[in-house]
C-alpha cells in the first residue's frame, strides 16, 4: 500500500498530540484510511532535536507548498496570520487542509470552504469547536434532514474549568486560570478564553453550519466571566443553578439570527448544568430530531488531536470524492438586536434599603447576599430590563436560561 504524505504546521500542544496519535495508532489508522499516513514535514519556529522525528522539521512553508507528494496540510499554528495565508496557498496548490484554528474558521470559513470546493479539495475543521467532540460533521451530515432552530452550549473548556474549580473547590480566579494554562487548555492569550472571544468564534462556526450563512464574530454580543464574583456564584448554587458561559444562537424569521455569548444561570434540571471541568456540552434543536446533546472534552492535547486526525483520515479515505459543506458568505450582518430577546435576569445591587422598589420594578423576591440585595426578575425584554436596572447601578447581572 502506497502511503499518503501529509505536512503539519505547528508542533505545539495540538501538533505534538497529532504526532502522538498518528504514531501510536499508525496501523489501525492505515486500515481505516485505506493507506498508511506519514507526516513528511513539520513546520515550527523551534527545533526539537530530542525527538525521534527531528529530521522532519522545516522552517520554510514553501518546501511543503512545492512538494507534490503532500496531499494534506494540517494547520495547528493558531492566530489569523500566517495561518490563513498558508491555508489559502495550500488550497490553491491543490492540497486539502485540516485545522483546529477557530479564529481562521470563524473569520474566513465561508471563503476557505468555497475555495476548497472550487479546487476540488477539502477544508475540514472538526477540532475547531468542542475539542474532541464530534459536532461539525454531525451538524452538516447526520442532522442534515433537519431544519436546525437553536444551538446552545458550553463551548470553552478553560472557562468551564475555571468556573468548576471556583464553585466546587473554592479556588480563586487567578489560581483556577493558572491550572487551566498548566493543563494546556487555554489559548496562548487566555483573554480570548476568559473574555468570551473563543466561545464567540465557536458559536459563529456552529451557527454558520446550522443556518448556512456566515455569522461574523464582531456582530455577536459577547461577555466573558471576569466580572463574576463569589457572591454571584454562591447565590446561584443556593438557588439551584450553576453558572455557565454559554454561546447561544437561535434561528429567527427572515434569515436573521439571535446570537450571544455570556454567563448564564443554568437550572440543575438542565443537562448543561452538570457539564463540568474541561468538558463541553452542546444542545442542538432540530425540527425532526428534537433536542440532541453533544458532550466530551472541549480542549487538551489528545482530545483535540483525535478530531484533527479523524479529519485527515476522512480526506485520505475519500480522496477520489471530496466532501463539500454548505457555507455561504452573506457579506451582511444577519445578527439581530440582542436586547430584543426576553429572559429572566439575576440582578445584584448595593444597599439593603431598596428591597420594595426592586421587587415592585422587577417582580421576584430579594435575598441578602453579603451586604447586597439580589433577586431573579420576572421574564423581561432585555432592553426593558436594562433601562429599568440602570436606575439601580447593578453590581451583577446574569441572564437565566429558561426553556
Ligand atoms: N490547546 C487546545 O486545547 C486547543 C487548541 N485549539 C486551537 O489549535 C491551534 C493550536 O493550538 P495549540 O497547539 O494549543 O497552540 P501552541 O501555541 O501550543 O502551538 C502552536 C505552535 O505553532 C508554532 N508556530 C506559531 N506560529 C508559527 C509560524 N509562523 N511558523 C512556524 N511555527 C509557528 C508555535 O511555535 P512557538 O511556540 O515557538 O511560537 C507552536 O509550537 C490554535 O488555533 C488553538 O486555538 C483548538 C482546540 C483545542
Ligand atoms: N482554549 C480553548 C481550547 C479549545 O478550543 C478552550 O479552552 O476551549
Amino acid at each position: 500500500m502506497q502511503d499518503r504524505k501529509i505536512a503539519l504546521l505547528g508542533h505545539g500542544v495540538v501538533g505534538s498530540g497529532v504526532m502522538e496519535v498518528l504514531t501510536k495508532n499508525h496501523d489501525s489508522i492505515a486500515k481505516k484510511a485505506g493507506f498508511p499516513i506519514e507526516v513528511k514535514y513539520i513546520l515550527d519556529l523551534r527545533d526539537f532535536p530530542e525527538l525521534p522525528y527531528h529530521d522532519r522539521f522545516v522552517k520554510d512553508f514553501n518546501v511543503i507548498l512545492n512538494d507534490p507528494e503532500i496531499s494534506v496540510v494540517v494547520e495547528v499554528l493558531g492566530g489569523l496570520h500566517p495561518a490563513y495565508d498558508f491555508t489559502k496557498a495550500a488550497l490553491l496548490a491543490g492540497k486539502s487542509v485540516v485545522t483546529s484554528n477557530k479564529e481562521v474558521v470563524a473569520t474566513c470559513g465561508a471563503e476557505l470552504v468555497n475555495l476548497a470546493r472550487q479546487q476540488g479539495q477539502s477544508y475540514l475543521f472538526e477540532a475547531s469547536v468542542g475539542g474532541g467532540i464530534p459536532i461539525i460533521r454531525p451538524l452538516h451530515q447526520c442532522l442534515a434532514a433537519n431544519q436546525l432552530d437553536e444551538i446552545c452550549g458550553i463551548l470553552n473548556g478553560t472557562t468551564n474549568y475555571i468556573l468548576t474549580r471556583m464553585m466546587k473547590a473554592g479556588l480563586g480566579f487567578d489560581d483556577a486560570l493558572a491550572e487551566a494554562q498548566q493543563k494546556s487548555y487555554a489559548e496562548r492569550d487566555p483573554s480570548a478564553d476568559i473574555e468570551g472571544v473563543d466561545a464567540c468564534r465557536k458559536i459563529c462556526i456552529l451557527a454558520a453550519l446550522a443556518f448556512g450563512r456566515h455569522i461574523y464574530p464582531q456582530h455577536v454580543h459577547t461577555e466573558g466571566i471576569t466580572k463574576l464574583t463569589l457572591a454571584d456564584t454562591n447565590y446561584a448554587e443556593e438557588h439551584g443553578y450553576a453558572v455557565k458561559l454559554l454561546g447561544r444562537a437561535v434561528r429567527q424569521g427572515d434569515g436573521a439570527v439571535y446570537a450571544v455569548v455570556a454567563p448564564f444561570l443554568v437550572s440543575h434540571d438542565n443537562p448543561l448544568s452538570n457539564v463540568e471541568d474541561v468538558f463541553n456540552g452542546i444542545l442542538v434543536k432540530g425540527d425532526a430530531i428534537g433536542d440532541v446533546m453533544f458532550y466530551g472534552r472541549g480542549a487538551g492535547k489528545l482530545p483535540t488531536a483525535s478530531a484533527v486526525v479523524a479529519d485527515v483520515i476522512d480526506i485520505v479515505k475519500n480522496e477520489a470524492h471530496h466532501k463539500q459543506m454548505l457555507w455561504e458568505d452573506s457579506g451582511e450582518n444577519l445578527v439581530s438586536d440582542y436586547t430584543a430577546m426576553t429572559y429572566r435576569f439575576y440582578l445584584r445591587v448595593q444597599g439593603a434599603d431598596r428591597r420594595e422598589e426592586l421587587e415592585r420594578t422587577f417582580g421576584g423576591e430579594c435575598d441578602t447576599v453579603g451586604g447586597d440585595l439580589a433577586l431573579i426578575t420576572r421574564p423581561m425584554r432585555e432592553a426593558d430590563f436594562r433601562s429599568a436596572a440602570a436606575a439601580f447601578s447593578p453590581l451583577g447581572v446574569i441572564r437565566v436560561l429558561d426553556d
